[in-house]
């Protein structure tokens, strides 16, 4: 079953299996990011005082900290069984029970209404670039970036059982997998391209429609999924095509030292030269290296007045920056560099920090 934000009515809410009950509202990290004193088992979820370790003076480890590795745990995606995003949230939590959800953000208010317990959502592709869409639903929504996982995407070129590349003249995929795939599709003759919601949605569409004139741009798990022919494999146009998905919760987890961690924030600053420059700065100084920075307009506040000397008043487009760090927020370094950006910041939220995925 597949959640959808439009039709609450005709998909209820899956059973939590006692999840609902213990589902807290969610709230924003605080800065610097400190543990939380509430206890957690091993799947991650708070525990009964009656179970608490910390009240049986039971050492807590390492382990009690770790984001758990899905046993119990419902995991949204965005798609339909089969999709990338579905492999990612089993690569990110390998025992979990996948939720598949219509849009990104209907996993977004899965997650915040206790249907699931954690979201796994592509924010980046090495060739496609940013998925914007997801950029700015984390603003909207108030849920913790728990960690990162990256996923090698290797796409087939799916079609009916008999169906030749020949007779083909359409491609039907998520638009990231098809402008991933774009010479590729080109130099094998097929010339129009179908966007859909994802890439095992469209595998799924040809084989209920039987399609004979188009291929979807699917994995290998949807053609075994929805019984197509691969035509083709790794037809993206370069082989080292991976996406980076983010692992959310409702509640952030206690960063350390003792791993390579990043810390996403998100801030927006004063019109005027030099802004931008003194912001990356307070990271530069101490050697802090950026991983990665995106823009996106300020919604609330798209265009704003300059404060030049013209007659007639420019109005500035209004930016949030997006920059992931390497560093943790448990690294003293780290809270000086973003106590420092919040003197001068006109916003700052710290969206999470977690664990790099080295793999
Ligand atoms: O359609 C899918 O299978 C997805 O999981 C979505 C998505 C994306 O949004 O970028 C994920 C990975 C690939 O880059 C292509 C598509």
């Amino acid at each position: 079953m597949v959640v959808s934000t439009s039709s609450p009515a005709s998909s209820p809410p899956i059973p939590t299996g006692g999840g609902g009950a213990r589902c807290q509202p969610p709230r924003t990290v605080s800065m610097p990011a400190r543990a939380s004193r509430r206890s957690v088992s091993a799947s991650g979820m708070p525990v009964p005082a009656s179970r608490d370790p910390i009240s049986l003076h039971r050492p807590l480890t390492s382990a009690d900290l770790m984001e758990p590795t899905g046993d119990g745990l419902k995991v949204a995606y965005q798609g339909c069984p089969g999709a990338y995003s579905e492999a990612a949230a089993k690569k990110a939590y390998p025992s979990c029970q996948t939720v598949p959800c219509e849009y990104f953000e209907t996993a977004f208010q899965a997650v915040e209404a206790c249907v699931a317990d954690r979201a796994v959502l592509p924010l980046e592709n090495s060739l496609g670039g940013s998925i914007h869409r997801n950029y700015d639903l984390l603003l909207r929504h108030r849920l913790h970036i728990v960690g990162e996982v990256r996923l090698a995407v290797r796409h087939c070129l799916l079609a009916n059982r008999g169906v030749k590349i020949e007779s083909l003249r359409s491609a039907m995929s998520h638009p990231q997998a098809l402008a991933q795939c774009e010479q590729t599709l080109t130099k094998l003759g097929i010339e129009h391209r179908e966007a859909v919601d994802d890439t095992a949605g469209a595998a799924k569409f040809i084989a209920e429609q039987k399609l004979q004139d188009t291929a979807a741009v699917a994995s290998s798990l949807a053609a075994e999924l929805y019984g197509l022919d691969i035509l083709a494999e790794n037809i993206q146009d370069d082989s080292d095509n991976v996406t980076r998905f983010m692992m959310l919760a409702r509640e952030p987890i206690i960063p350390r030292t003792d791993k390579p961690f990043k810390t996403s924030i998100v801030f927006s600053l004063e019109e005027g030269p030099g802004q931008l420059f003194k912001a990356l700065a307070v990271f530069a100084l101490r050697k802090i290296n950026l991983t990665k920075m995106e823009s996106r307009p300020h919604k609330k506040r798209p265009l704003r007045v300059a404060d030049d000397h013209c007659s007639v008043p420019l109005k500035h487009f209004d930016y949030l920056f997006y920059v992931d760090l390497e560093a943790s927020m448990a690294d003293p370094n780290a809270q000086n560099a973003l106590g420092n950006l919040k003197e001068f910041a006109t916003f700052l939220r710290v969206l999470g920090s977690y664990p790099t995925d080295l793999s």
